[in-house]
């Protein structure tokens, strides 16, 4: 089956610096887990996917349609659901607002946007909270908004920048319970994290990033596989990450 999402030969970078390098990627249905130390081009790549800013150079398919022009781009972000790690909001905003603005944005149709909106706030159990404002919502529950309003007219590929950082465990365990209802609706997730835990629970597929570079491919069976006798870290998933990074001299 065609991926929902394939990069080949992708620079990537800010000025002359270049963050990614001659990156090659295919995305399919299921939860692909994005791993790497800080710097390691995590952010730039799921950027770049979400057609934020286009590539230095190589090509990217959304759904088997290049995306080389304007309105391929456009045509594509309909097709993407983006959570950037720091997104932005208006605090005076209600929750119901935030999603259907988002909506708009992704140029869901006027006459699906009502609907759509109601549905991705239902999708992360908010619906009770729709005409809360954004600043009287816990810091979980603005997270929660987050992926409404990257899921908001069901895109077939959702992008989550580092989604875990600052939830609790129990926040934690609700957005989990999100991202394998997502898998159930066969949407495409790349969920970029530091946290190993996250992968071993969610992810059906991780690719390791050092350096700008894809260093390792595989399911969380085989990374727990790689990890070396003396590798340090709190569980096998986390040697095995270990000694990939310390393969590559990249450790984090
Ligand atoms: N707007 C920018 N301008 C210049 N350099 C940048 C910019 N954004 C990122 N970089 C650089 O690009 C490299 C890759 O950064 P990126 O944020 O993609 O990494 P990351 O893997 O997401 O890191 P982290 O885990 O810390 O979020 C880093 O060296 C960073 O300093």
């Amino acid at each position: 089956m065609e991926p929902v999402a394939k990069l080949r030969g992708i620079r990537q970078g800010y000025r002359r610096r270049d963050v990614i390098v001659d990156l090659d990627l295919d995305i399919r249905h299921g939860v692909l887990g994005l791993l790497g130390p800080n710097g390691a081009g995590k952010t730039t790549l799921l950027r770049t996917l979400a057609t934020v800013v286009p590539p230095k150079r190589g090509a990217i398919t959304i759904s088997g349609v290049p995306v080389d022009s304007r309105r391929a781009t456009m045509e594509a972000r309909r097709r993407i659901g983006y959570l950037p790690q720091h997104f932005g909001y208006y605090p005076g905003f209600t929750v119901y607002d935030f999603v259907r603005y988002s909506a708009w944005l992704r140029g869901v149709p006027a006459r699906e946007a009502d609907a759509a909106t109601r549905e991705a706030i239902g999708f992360v159990d908010l619906t009770d909270r729709s005409r809360a404002k954004l600043k009287s919502l816990s810091g979980g529950m603005i997270r929660r908004c987050g992926i409404a309003s990257a899921i908001v007219g069901r895109p077939q590929l959702v992008l989550l920048d580092e989604p875990t950082v600052g939830l609790d465990p129990a926040q934690r365990l609700e957005f989990r319970s999100l991202v394998r209802k997502l898998k159930d609706d066969r949407v495409a997730v790349v969920l970029s994290t530091h946290l190993v835990e996250d992968v071993a629970a969610v992810c059906d597929d991780v690719v390791v990033m050092a350096e700008g570079r894809l260093v390792w491919r595989g399911d969380p069976e085989a990374l727990r596989e790689v990890a070396a006798p003396d590798a340090e870290g709190d569980s096998p998933l986390e040697r095995g990450y270990m000694s990939v990074l310390a393969a590559q001299g990249a450790v984090a």
